[in-house]
């Protein structure tokens, strides 16, 4: 079995360092880790335990090697670009994308008809080049044939993730499972990131009142969307995010904060940006969603 990963980051190096121990792996990445992780190992800390993992990494695909699952681990605004560079590659595997946001996996499937959705609620951070800590999960990995469906290749893709010791289960919803992650991101990754706190003091009354409207305005253009959802009313996901999805990550410092932290461009398009698109092609207005994108832009733009 061969898994090669583009756009392998703090999420991309930590799955492929678990995978490198019952499968061959090979990571696209930058320059500064491939070189690192050559040197001294991926050097991997926190939850998923103490590890120094060792697998073939660069700044490119090896030429005319053939890998039975592409991983694409980038940030949602370099997916294009990716599938892009590594067209011939992807053409013929089965590529899944362990993204936040929605538009991924359709992104994807220009590239090839074998689309495989994965969900990931577990938090990686960096420690320095080669250095990942994985910091807190709320909940096991999910994979499924996207949009929908049971699968045989998804089917022995778990089998794999969960014997190098990741805890994954397969879903015939993928499409929805997506949108259930993109609601606790939208929720709460550009509060976390504006106020620059940790998810755990998103309780706070102020903030959960803003929480509150996004959550209903995404709940609207999920339904119009036709995507089955966990949770049967806005109300029952705001309970659950509250009394179980916040306290198993309030350590944690969203993904966008950090890249706000870091200078880089956030994901707020395919995140909030995301139910504000699908809201205009149903008619529906998400005005707290669109100010929440409007702030995270003017945030990014002070970056420059
Ligand atoms: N970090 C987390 O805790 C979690 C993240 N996610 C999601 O997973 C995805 C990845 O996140 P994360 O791992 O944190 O992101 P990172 O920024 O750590 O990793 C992505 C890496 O891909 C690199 N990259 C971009 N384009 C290319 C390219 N063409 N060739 C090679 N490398 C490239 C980036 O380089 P550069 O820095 O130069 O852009 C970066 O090093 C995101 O969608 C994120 O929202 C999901 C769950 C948890
Ligand atoms: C909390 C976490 C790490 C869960 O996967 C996340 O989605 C993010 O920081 O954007």
């Amino acid at each position: 079995m061969k898994i090669a990963f583009l756009g392998a980051g703090a999420v991309g190096l930590s799955v492929a360092g678990m995978l490198s121990r019952v499968c061959d792996v090979y990571a696209v990445c930058r320059k500064r880790h491939s070189d690192a992780i050559q040197s001294q190992g991926l050097i991997l800390s926190g939850i998923w335990g103490e590890h120094n993992f060792r697998f073939p990494c660069g700044e490119t695909l090896p030429p005319d090697e053939k890998f039975d699952y592409i991983f694409i681990t980038s940030k949602s605004q370099d997916t294009r670009e990716i599938c892009r560079t590594n067209s011939e590659a992807i053409k013929d595997s089965s590529v899944i994308s362990l993204q936040n946001g929605i538009g991924n996996e359709e992104i994807i499937s220009e590239f090839t008809d074998s689309v495989i959705g994965g969900m990931i609620i577990t938090g990686f951070e960096w420690r320095g080049n080669g250095k990942v800590h994985v910091s807190v999960q709320a909940a096991p990995m999910r994979i499924g044939r996207f949009p929908s469906g049971p699968d045989k290749d998804v089917n022995s893709l778990a089998d794999i993730i969960q014997k190098a010791g990741i805890d994954v289960i397969t879903d015939e919803n993928i499409r929805g499972a997506l949108w259930g992650k993109t609601m606790y991101n939208c929720a709460l990754n550009p509060i976390g990131a504006i106020m620059q706190v940790p998810y755990g003091e998103l309780l706070n009354d102020n903030a959960w009142s803003v929480i509150r409207d996004i959550v209903h305005e995404a709940f609207d253009v999920c339904r119009a969307e036709g995507v089955t959802l966990e949770w049967s009313s806005p109300d029952k996901y705001l309970a659950f995010l509250h009394d179980t999805q916040i306290p198993s990550t309030a350590e944690h410092h969203s993904s966008m904060y950090q890249d706000i932290s870091a200078g880089k461009k956030t994901e707020i398009d395919f995140i909030n940006g995301a139910i504000v698109e699908k809201g205009n092609l149903h008619n529906i207005d998400t005005p707290v969603n669109r100010t929440i994108v409007n702030m995270i832009k003017f945030r990014e733009s002070l970056n420059k």
